[in-house]
């Protein structure tokens, strides 16, 4: 499906740090966006059992109720020694109150007590674009690299500070949010999105 110009895209997400990631990955296509959060959508509870299951489901419930085309993304961290965990519980690890330190605070615990030394992971993404009628197209992106312990670096959101991506020596919360954006699992997403839907 295509974009059709001068449209509206609700970004449906309710994660902040996402969307600020969506909107600037948005930035040049000169597309008027909105979030979820910004329209008073609900946050749909993610029942599905993948990444796609749940985008589609967030991305169609956004576009049903405003009428529009709508953008989710579902994501997480996969650790390779914990069999891919945490997987699409992602944002459940950090408890109702989204505490990411002590999800990864758990990553690290888990990986010590099951005498884990294989460090690493991959982050996966699922975009979901739904047109007003609730029809979707689904576009995945991921990036491999490996965790680190103690989180270091502010910058990012989620499990951003123990992720160091293939080739690099700083963590995805150290390095600059421009390079994040053009390496990430949601960069890559974003680049099939784009060809797909907005060329
Ligand atoms: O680039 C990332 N850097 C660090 N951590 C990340 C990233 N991408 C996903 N993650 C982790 C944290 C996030 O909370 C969870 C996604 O869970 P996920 O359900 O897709 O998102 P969410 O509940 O935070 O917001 P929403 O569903 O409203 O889009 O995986
Ligand atoms: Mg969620």
């Amino acid at each position: 499906m295509k974009l059709p110009k001068g449209c509206t895209l609700v970004v449906a997400s309710h994660n902040k740090g996402k969307v600020r990631e969506i909107f600037d990955l948005l930035a040049p296509y000169g597309i008027t966006v909105k979030g979820a959060g910004e329209l008073g959508l609900p946050e749909p509870e993610e029942t599905g059992t993948t990444f796609a299951e749940n985008a589609i489901l967030k991305a169609r419930a956004a576009a049903l109720a405003t009428k529009t085309y709508a953008l989710a993304d579902d994501s997480g961290l996969a650790v390779a020694a914990l069999d891919g965990s945490p997987g699409i519980y992602s944002a459940r690890w950090a408890g109702e109150t989204r505490d990411f330190t002590l999800a990864m605070a758990k990553v690290a615990r888990l990986l010590t007590e099951l005498n884990k030394t294989d460090r690493s992971a991959k982050f996966v993404c699922s975009l979901a674009l739904s047109d007003p009628d609730g029809k979707v197209e689904v576009f995945e992106g991921e990036v491999h690299g490996h965790l680190e312990f103690p989180p270091r670096g502010s910058n990012g959101f989620g499990y951003d500070p123990i992720f160091v991506a293939n080739g690099m020596h700083e963590t995805f919360g150290e390095i600059d949010p421009a390079l994040k954006h053009s390496i990430s699992h949601r960069a890559n997403a974003f680049k099939k999105f784009a060809a797909a839907v907005l060329a």
